[in-house]
């Protein structure tokens, strides 16, 4: 007997069975990462999604809080067809509803076929279909989530590595993996978090050799305090940005992103150099895309799969942007070499 249940767009009820209890909504997305279960668990860029594992089994190396990208789960639930114990226990533990035994190949092909969709989630020994159905019947667009940035960025400015010999990086946090602030505190940065929301004069007090605007959940032209210290800086100081960083920095140089059908989440995403011709393997997770650059911005690096800008960059203004996740948590590793061309703009 089922003890869970999925409610999806046009009222289908999907059984399942519950591996963490409770209720959640939110916008149905899958990845095809067959390792990295941690860092996406903790991917602050999941917020107010549920999470679907292509791959049949989750957790198989158990749970480990080093892999974690933030200090908590952002998925509003997870869905696999086989969860471990540690997996579901953890997720128990951090009040995530989590639910397996349910053909996750029928999910797939229904986001893939109808596009990014709501899901309400109900799972545990009391629920009943209807639950999972109020569920989704509650739940918004993701573009509706209009302060998502408030629900995943840092309070206050926090500090890493003062006094390094690199770079002074100022990185604002819409959601930002830790591994962003790693990379670039390994190649000696000093680098400051601030706010989502951070000014103008906030940022100015730092004197910052180089302007970073992070990943982070939802839709970008929700961010746009940080579309105004693009515009501010631009031509300045250097522009780095990952993910929601790119899509950030092309709404405010006169380029527009668009909601993608069901986006890019995985860890075998083809990206090839426009220049060198080279093909990388990367990860991603996300489910809006830069439609139109700018003309401030040339589009460096597509897609192979669907030909979507991948990397936008403009040398006389020092500005380098990516789609993809070249810190790489999960892998693959090979852009790595990102962190070191946008801390070479900044001088270093
Ligand atoms: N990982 C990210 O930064 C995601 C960016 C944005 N939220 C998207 O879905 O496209």
């Amino acid at each position: 007997m089922a003890d869970a249940y999925v409610a999806i767009e046009g009222d289908r009820v999907i059984e399942a069975r519950a591996r963490a209890p409770g209720t959640a909504r939110g916008e149905l997305v899958f990845t095809t990462a067959y390792t990295g279960y941690e860092e996406s668990l903790t991917d602050p860029s999941y917020e107010e999604q549920v999470l679907t594992f292509s791959y049949p089994l989750i957790g198989n190396y158990g749970v480990r809080e080093e892999r974690f990208e933030s200090d908590r789960v952002h998925p509003r639930a997870a869905v696999a067809r086989e969860m471990t114990d540690d997996v579901a226990e953890w997720l128990e533990s951090e009040g995530i509803p989590a639910v397996d035994h349910l053909d996750t190949r029928d999910i797939v092909t229904e986001i893939r076929d109808e596009g990014a969709m709501k899901c309400g989630i109900a799972a545990g020994p009391d629920v009943t279909e209807q639950d999972a159905l109020d569920e989704l019947h509650e739940c918004k667009h993701m573009s509706d989530h209009t302060d998502i940035g408030a629900q995943v960025s840092v309070d206050e400015v926090e500090v890493h590595n003062e006094g390094g010999d690199g770079a002074t990086v100022a990185l604002v946090d819409c959601g930002a993996k830790g591994s962003i602030a790693e990379s670039l505190v390994e190649r000696d940065a000093e680098v400051h978090v601030f706010p989502y929301d951070a000014t103008e004069d906030d940022v100015a007090a730092v004197d910052p050799d180089l302007l970073f605007i992070s990943n982070g959940p939802g839709d970008p032209e929700n961010f746009e305090q940080a579309g105004e210290l693009v515009e501010t800086y631009v031509g300045d100081v250097p522009l780095a940005g990952i993910c929601l960083g790119q899509q950030v920095v092309a709404n405010a140089l006169g380029g527009e992103t668009e909601k993608m059908e069901f986006g890019h989440r995985g860890v075998n995403q083809p990206v090839r150099d426009l220049r060198s011709n080279q093909v990388v393997m990367t990860t991603q997770n996300h489910g809006y895309t830069v439609a139109d650059p700018g003309d401030k911005l040339d589009v460096t690096q597509i897609n192979v799969n669907d030909d979507t800008p991948e990397g936008l960059e403009n040398d006389d203004l020092n500005i380098i942007t990516r789609q993809y996740h070249p810190e790489a948590n999960p892998g693959p590793h090979d852009s790595l070499g990102f962190f070191d061309d946008v801390l070479g703009m900044a001088g270093e």
